[in-house]
């Protein structure tokens, strides 16, 4: 990555992060090959592609997960730093494509250890169990609780995280994630295996943190979720990303047309989002 000091005000008023000649390479094969993003304050930004296309490769790339190749990744003016933890700290956060959760600890502790990134209590404090630390921990389970409440799971909040129905854990991925307090949040495939209830219900999700100040962008295969939310979306093929815009460029362009083997982009009926992805958690 490259490693050039930022100077502020290169960017235009509201960018939140820009991505610039991203490339990824495994060997010989290029998973993203010089893809540049932009997301700005309050936007919600879809990015689709065939399977394989790289793009869960690029969420890596914007969270420290792997160092690009070439290119570089700004966040709010600086250069991202090349660990997860500092990229969490700097203000994004993420959810997977197969549910990453403590599937052994509560909903509750759950989002607590994403509150992790933005206590400052250090290990003394919490094996002293002092005041500091005894009141830190009450504002985090507050906060953690405010949570659970906004995303629907408050009820649930002492059940063991793999007891909760798939599109529950779903929420709490993002639950946890939001607890970082990021400014900007990637979700990858959120609806995956979710039935159509819970994907209107994602959608719903998805808009109330926009409303909160955070910008989104979102990895996703069902069509009718991405052309629902997103103000802009980019289509990688091959690690290349062959077109960006609105939903009227992206579904009438050729190529897009091409690279999804001339399915129509937009499912014709309200029926079940088909996707591949079992409950792991
Ligand atoms: N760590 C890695 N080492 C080697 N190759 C990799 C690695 N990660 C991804 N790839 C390859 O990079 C390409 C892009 O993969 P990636 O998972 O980013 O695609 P994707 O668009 O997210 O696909 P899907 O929609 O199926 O999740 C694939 O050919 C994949 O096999």
């Amino acid at each position: 990555m490259t490693t050039t000091t930022t100077t502020a005000g290169t960017h235009p008023a509201g960018t939140l992060l820009d991505a610039r000649g991203v490339t990824m390479r495994f060997g010989g094969l290029t998973a993203v090959s010089n893809v540049d993003l932009t997301v700005d304050e309050g936007e919600i930004i879809g990015l689709i592609g065939p399977n394989g296309a790289g793009k869960t490769t690029f969420f890596n790339c914007l969270t420290g997960l792997y160092v690009p190749t070439e290119g570089t990744v700004r966040f709010r003016d600086q250069v991202l730093p090349p660990k997860p933890h500092l990229v969490t700290q700097a203000g994004i956060a993420r959810t997977f494509q197969n549910i990453r959760l403590f599937a052994n600890m509560t909903v509750l502790e759950n989002v607590l250890v994403g509150r992790h990134s933005r206590t400052k209590q250090g290990l003394l404090s919490a094996l002293l169990r002092g005041p500091g630390y005894r009141r830190a921990e009450a504002d985090s389970r507050e906060k953690a609780m405010a949570l659970l409440e906004f995303t629907g799971l408050a009820d649930k909040a002492g059940q063991l995280a793999r007891n909760l129905p798939y599109g529950e854990q779903r929420k709490l991925e993002i639950a946890r994630a939001l607890a970082s307090e990021p400014g900007l949040l990637l979700l990858d495939e959120p609806t995956a295996g979710m039935n159509p209830q819970e994907t209107r219900a994602a959608e719903d999700l998805v808009f109330a943190i926009r409303d909160r100040g955070i910008a989104i962008l979102v990895i996703e295969h069902d069509m009718r979720f991405i052309f629902n939310l997103c103000d802009r979306t980019a289509v990688l093929v091959q690690g290349q990303k062959i077109v960006e815009g609105d939903k009227e460029t992206v579904q009438n362009d050729e190529r897009v047309i091409t690279a999804y083997l001339g399915e129509p982009l937009e499912q014709p009926t309200d029926s079940t989002p088909t996707n591949d992805t079992e409950p792991s958690a």
